[in-house]
C-alpha cells in the first residue's frame, strides 16, 4: 500500500530517534518540576521590584562590611554575596528592604542534577550534547510533518483547530494533543537546537563593544545621590557587581535586561555601556523557554508537553503497527490482463484492504480469475468484465492517498472492454461528506463510456462487516454467484445480545409499528445507536436507529410487503425473544453541550428522538421537534412519548406536517420554512440540528436550512451544526 510522503517522513524520523526522544521526554518531565518547586519557595519579597537600587545598596552597606554582588533570578529571588561585620563571607536570599538574610540559596537537588546531565548530554559530554541537539532538530522536523499531517486530515490548514472526529483512541488523542502541543514542541525543540549550537560555538561571536562615555569631575562616593541608582529599581536589573577596590578604575557593573553598564563608584556617572546583542538575548530567552524558569504556568505546559511526547511515541507506533497489520501483501495469481474481475482499492489507513481481501478470496474460492490493486494503479484490463471499487474517504471528503491519481487516470486510460462496475464507499457518518470520495468515483464511472453499473453505490458506515456482507450478498445475487464472504477469524465477533419484546404497538395506517425490547444481558447503549438484526435463517442484517427509553430499546419499524426483516419483527409477539447486536453511533448521540437542539425526522426516523426526549438527564437544552408523516393517524402511535416530553418541559415546540392531510399537503421542509425565525435563531446561536429518516427528506431539509441560513443570517449553512442519520 502506498503511504504518503509526509506520513513516511514522520514515521522514519520517529523510528530513527524514538529512544532518544523517550529519554529526552522522560527527563524533561522530571526537570519540569524543578522550576515549579523553586518557584513555590517563599523567597520572593513583595514589592521588591519597585525598590530603588540606591535604597537597596544603602541598606546593604549599613548591614554588611563588604558587598560583592547582588543577583535577581527568574523567580524574583534576590541573592546577595557579602562579607559580614564579623568578617565572614556569606551568600543568601535577601530581603532588600531590611538587608536581612531570609534563607540559604537553593542547592540543585541531586535528582535534578543527575537528570539535567542526562537530558543535556546523556553523560557523554560533547558527543552526548551533539546527539541531543540532533534529536531536538529531528523532533522539530516531526512537529512540522505533524502539522502537515493534521492539516491534511482536517482537510486544510485553516481547519487545523476544528473538531477532530473520534474513530480510534490512539488516532484521536494523537491528533488532539498534537494540535495543542505542537507550538510548545516547536519552541522547546528550536530552543534546544539553539542552546546546543551555542554550546558548540557554532553561532557568530558577539562583537558589541562597551561604549565609553566622557567623564566629569570626581566627587564623594555617595551612592545615595547617584542619579542612575535612584532611577533604577530592582525590577529593572538582573544583577550588580560591586567595585572590587577603591581604585577609580573599578566600577559598579550593572546588568540590566537588555544591556550592561559600568558606573563610576565616585560620581555615579556611566563610564561605558554595552547593549546585549541578539545572541545574548536569544540565549537568555532560549534558556527561559526551554527550562520554564520563573513561570509556573510555562513549566506546567512544558511538563504536559513532555508527557504528551511520550504519548505520541506510544500512540504513533501503535497506529503504525495497526496500519501494518491492516496492510495486505497483494499476491495476485492472475495479472491485470488475464483476470475477469478487477478489484481496485482506495484506502488511507488500510482497513478497506481487509474488506477487499475478503472479496478477493471469496471470488478465488469460486474459481474466478481476480486481480486486486490500488486505485492509483488503474490501467487497461484486457479480459476484465467486472470492476469492483472499494474506497474510503479521507480529510474533508477527499481521496485517500493511494487513490489521488484515479480521477485523472480514468479519463486518460482507454479501456477496450465494457466493465460492469460497482462501487462500495467506506466512510463515517460523523463526517459531513459521508463517503464523498466514493460518490465521486461512482460519478466518474457513470460517465465513462465503457462502464455500466451492476449495482448502485453502496455506502458503509464505520467499517461495518454486516453492511459489507449485505452488499456482497446483493452483488453476488445480481451476478448469480454463490459468493461466501466470511468474517475474518481474528476479527472480533459481533456481540449478539438476546432481547425480549416487552411492548408492541400494532401497525398504524402507515404500516408502521413500535416495539420495545429489553436486553437480557447488561449492555450499554444510547439513543441514536444502531441495532443490527439478522432474522432467523437469514444472512443479511438490517439496521435500525434506536431510542433508549429507560432500560429498553424503542424501535419504530415500517413493514414492507416483502421486507424480510420488517415482517420478521412484525410477527414478534409480547415476550418473544430475538437476537441482535448494538453498534455505537457516537456521531448521532444527543449533543452534550448544545443549548438548543432541533430534531427533524420523517416516518420511523423519529425513533432515536423518542428516546432522547424521554431521557431523564435531558435538562441542559431547549429542544424542538419537527416530524413529517402521512396523516394525523400516523402520528397517534408516537403522541404519548411526545406529550409526556412536552409536559415535562423536555420539548419546547412540536411541529407536525402531514403529506396527506385533510387540508394542504405539508412536508417537514414547509414546517421549517414556517418557523424560519426559530430555525435561524438556533443556527445563529450554534444550536445543533439532528436529522433522521429518509435520504430524500434529508436532502430537502438541508436545502431548506441552507436557504434559511443564507436568507436570514447571510451566511452559508454551517454543516458543523448538522448531525444526520439517514439511509
Ligand atoms: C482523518 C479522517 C478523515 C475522514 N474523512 C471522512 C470523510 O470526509 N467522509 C467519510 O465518509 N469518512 C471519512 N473518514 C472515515 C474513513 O473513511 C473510514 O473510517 C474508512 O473506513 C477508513 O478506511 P481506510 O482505513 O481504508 O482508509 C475519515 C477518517 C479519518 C481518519
Amino acid at each position: 500500500m502506498t503511504i504518503s510522503i509526509w506520513r513516511l517522513s514522520h514515521l522514519i524520523l520517529a523510528i530513527s530517534s524514538s529512544l532518544f526522544i523517550i529519554l529526552a521526554a522522560l527527563t524533561g518531565t522530571i526537570l519540569a518540576f524543578e522550576p515549579i518547586s523553586n518557584k513555590l519557595e517563599p523567597f520572593a519579597v513583595k514589592n521588591a521590584s519597585a525598590l530603588s537600587l540606591s535604597s537597596t545598596i544603602e541598606n546593604l552597606k549599613n548591614e554588611y562590611d563588604e558587598i560583592i554582588n547582588i543577583e535577581i533570578d527568574k523567580n524574583n529571588f534576590i541573592t546577595a554575596s557579602v562579607v559580614t561585620k564579623q568578617g565572614q563571607s556569606d551568600s543568601f536570599y535577601l530581603n532588600p528592604f531590611t538587608a536581612k538574610k531570609i534563607g540559604n540559596t537553593i542547592e540543585k537537588a541531586p535528582i535534578f542534577r543527575f537528570t539535567t546531565n542526562l537530558h543535556r548530554s546523556l553523560f557523554l559530554k560533547s558527543t552526548g550534547r551533539a546527539i541531543v541537539g540532533i534529536v531536538s532538530f529531528v523532533l522539530f522536523l516531526m512537529a512540522i510533518t505533524g502539522i502537515i499531517l493534521i492539516a491534511k486530515r482536517q482537510g486544510s490548514l485553516k481547519d487545523f483547530f476544528s473538531k477532530t472526529i473520534k474513530e480510534d483512541f490512539n488516532q484521536y488523542y494523537h491528533v488532539l494533543l498534537g494540535k495543542y502541543t505542537l507550538i510548545p514542541i516547536i519552541i522547546v525543540t528550536l530552543t534546544g537546537v539553539f542552546l546546543s549550537l551555542e554550546r558548540f560555538s557554532f553561532l557568530p561571536e558577539s562583537k558589541t563593544p562597551h561604549i565609553k562615555q566622557q567623564q566629569t569631575s570626581i566627587s564623594t562616593p555617595n551612592t545615595e545621590s547617584f542619579n542612575i541608582f535612584n532611577t533604577l529599581t530592582l525590577g529593572d536589573i538582573k544583577g550588580v557587581e560591586f567595585p572590587f577596590s577603591d581604585d577609580i578604575e573599578d566600577y559598579f557593573i550593572i546588568k540590566l535586561h537588555d544591556k550592561e553598564l559600568y558606573v563610576n563608584q565616585y560620581n555615579g556617572q556611566i563610564v561605558s555601556e554595552k547593549l546585549d546583542n541578539f545572541k545574548a538575548l536569544a540565549t537568555h530567552w532560549s534558556l527561559v523557554l526551554h527550562t520554564g524558569q520563573g513561570s509556573i504556568l510555562w513549566s506546567i505546559l512544558l511538563l504536559l508537553t513532555s508527557i504528551s511526547i511520550l504519548f505520541f511515541v506510544y500512540s504513533g507506533f501503535s497506529m503504525a503497527l495497526t496500519r501494518k497489520n491492516n496492510t495486505i501483501k497483494i499476491k495476485n495469481t492472475f495479472n491485470k490482463n488475464s483476470a475477469e474481475y478487477i478489484i481496485l482499492v482506495g484506502s488511507e489507513t488500510g482497513s478497506t484492504f481487509k474488506f477487499a481481501k475478503l472479496l478477493f478470496n471469496a471470488l478465488l474460492a469460486l474459481g474466478k480469475s481476480v486481480y486486486i490493486s490500488e486505485l492509483n494503479q488503474y490501467t487497461t484490463y484486457k479480459k476484465a468484465t467486472n470492476l469492483l471499487v472499494l474506497t474510503s474517504t479521507y480529510g474533508e471528503g477527499n481521496a485517500p492517498d493511494n487513490a489521488k491519481y484515479f480521477e485523472k487516470l480514468i479519463q486518460d486510460t482507454p479501456q477496450e472492454n465494457t466493465l460492469q462496475y460497482a462501487v462500495v464507499g467506506f466512510g463515517s457518518l460523523a463526517y459531513k461528506g459521508f463517503c464523498k470520495y466514493a460518490i465521486l468515483v461512482d460519478g466518474l464511472l457513470q460517465q465513462h463510456k465503457k462502464c455500466t453499473p451492476s449495482l448502485t453505490l453502496h455506502k458503509i458506515n464505520n467499517k461495518s462487516f454486516t453492511e459489507f456482507k449485505n452488499w456482497a450478498d446483493t452483488w453476488a445475487k445480481s451476478k448469480n454467484l454463490a459468493l461466501q464472504v466470511n468474517q475474518p477469524k481474528n476479527e472480533p465477533k459481533q456481540k449478539i445480545t438476546p432481547f425480549k419484546v416487552v411492548t408492541r404497538i400494532n401497525l398504524n395506517s402507515d404500516y408502521s409499528f413500535l416495539l420495545e425490547i429489553q436486553p437480557l444481558k447488561k449492555i450499554a447503549f444510547k439513543s441514536g445507536d444502531l441495532l443490527s438484526i439478522t432474522p432467523k435463517n437469514e444472512t443479511v442484517a438490517r439496521q435500525y436507529s434506536i431510542g433508549k427509553t429507560g432500560k429498553t430499546i424503542l424501535l419504530s419499524i415500517k413493514k414492507h410487503e416483502f421486507g424480510v426483516c420488517s415482517n420478521y419483527l412484525n410477527n414478534l409477539k409480547l415476550n418473544d425473544m430475538l437476537s441482535a447486536n448494538i453498534e455505537q453511533n457516537t456521531a448521532f448521540h444527543f449533543p452534550k453541550s448544545a443549548k438548543e437542539v432541533i430534531m427533524i425526522s420523517n416516518g420511523t426516523g423519529i425513533a432515536p428522538f423518542l428516546g432522547m426526549i424521554t431521557d431523564e438527564n435531558l435538562k441542559h437544552s431547549k429542544n424542538y421537534l419537527f416530524w413529517g408523516g402521512r396523516t394525523n393517524a400516523s402520528y397517534k402511535m408516537y403522541s404519548k412519548y411526545i406529550d409526556d416530553a412536552f409536559y415535562n418541559k423536555k420539548l419546547s415546540g412540536v411541529y407536525l406536517s402531514f403529506s396527506q392531510g385533510e387540508s394542504q399537503k405539508k412536508y417537514v421542509q414547509n414546517a421549517l420554512m414556517e418557523k424560519e425565525d426559530l430555525v435561524s435563531k438556533v443556527l445563529k446561536n450554534n444550536g445543533i440540528v439532528m436529522i433522521c429518516g429518509s435520504v430524500a427528506m434529508q436532502n430537502g431539509v438541508l436545502k431548506t436550512l441552507e436557504h434559511i441560513s443564507r436568507d436570514k443570517l447571510n451566511t452559508p449553512l454551517n454543516m458543523k451544526l448538522i448531525k444526520t442519520d439517514c439511509y
